[in-house]
């Protein structure tokens, strides 16, 4: 496979809503295998950033481009968008509260597998032991009988993103993994989003900037739709224009 420096290509993205430009002319890049963290004030774009990517929000122009042949997800469905490895978790957990965590991730394994796994497919490998490495990479190996209800928050947050995982999204949009989480959670989930952006690219949207400290990436700063500043955290808020949206001035 040929080497391939950019995963996910947004160029000049816009869209408006009865007028007003949500996203406004956004550009940037995803790295295949990155961990970026997008923060910016409210209604900066962000959640229409992840809609426009994953097929949930037309752009009125613009190009947003994947993997190494560079398709365009513009012309893809939300369902063919996630075959092709878009993987997205939202805030709230959503996961099978009735089903154990082994039947939760079982579920996942058994959901359609997408085109490019073919490629690491293991038949010979029981999905038994998948199940239980998906666990250990989230930290729930001693909860594989518990009914998923029953978890706390953090759990069934990290529940949720080893269902994602098992899917093999080649890019993981994340949004507020932090939310609601004890300072342990967090530490956790630092740790599990780290890596699990080894192997693909992890996009986390979040407000938290303890949070983002420790995720120790690049931070992609959105202003009124567009990108503001990008680079490591304190670099970003050094920068003066990203002060002066940060305080409201
Ligand atoms: N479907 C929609 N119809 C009308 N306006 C919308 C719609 N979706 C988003 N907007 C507006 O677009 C702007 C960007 O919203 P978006 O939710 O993407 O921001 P955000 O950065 O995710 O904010 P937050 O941090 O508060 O979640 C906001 O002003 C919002 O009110």
């Amino acid at each position: 496979m040929s080497q391939m420096n950019t995963l996910l290509e947004v160029s000049g993205v816009s869209v408006s809503f009865d007028g007003f430009k949500a996203i406004n002319n956004l550009s940037f890049q995803i790295g295949p295998a990155e961990l970026r963290a997008v923060i910016g004030p409210n209604g900066a774009g962000k959640t229409t950033f992840m809609d426009i990517v994953t097929g949930k929000t037309r752009p009125d122009e613009g190009r947003v481009l994947f993997g190494e042949k560079s398709v365009s997800l513009l012309a893809m469905s939300e369902a063919k968008i996630a075959q092709a490895g878009v993987g997205r978790k939202f805030q709230k957990p959503t996961v099978f509260e009735e089903q154990s965590v082994h039947e939760n991730l079982m579920m996942a394994l058994k959901a359609p597998r997408v085109w490019w796994s073919v490629l690491t497919f293991r038949p010979e490998a029981p999905d038994m032991a998948r199940v239980q490495e998906l666990a250990d990479q989230v930290g729930l190996r001693d909860q594989l009988d518990r009914i998923a209800g029953e978890l706390s928050h953090g759990q069934k947050q990290w529940l949720e993103i080893g269902m994602l995982l098992a899917q093999e999204p080649r890019l993981l949009l994340v949004d507020e993994p932090a939310a609601g989480m004890t300072p342990e959670e967090r530490e956790h989930t630092t740790d599990l989003l780290v890596e699990a952006a080894k192997t693909r690219a992890v996009v986390v949207v979040e407000h938290d900037m303890e949070f983002v400290r420790r995720l120790n990436c690049k931070v992609t700063v959105l202003h009124e739709g567009s990108v503001l500043a990008e680079g490591g955290l304190d670099h970003v808020t050094a920068n003066p224009d990203v002060i002066d949206v940060y305080l409201g001035r």
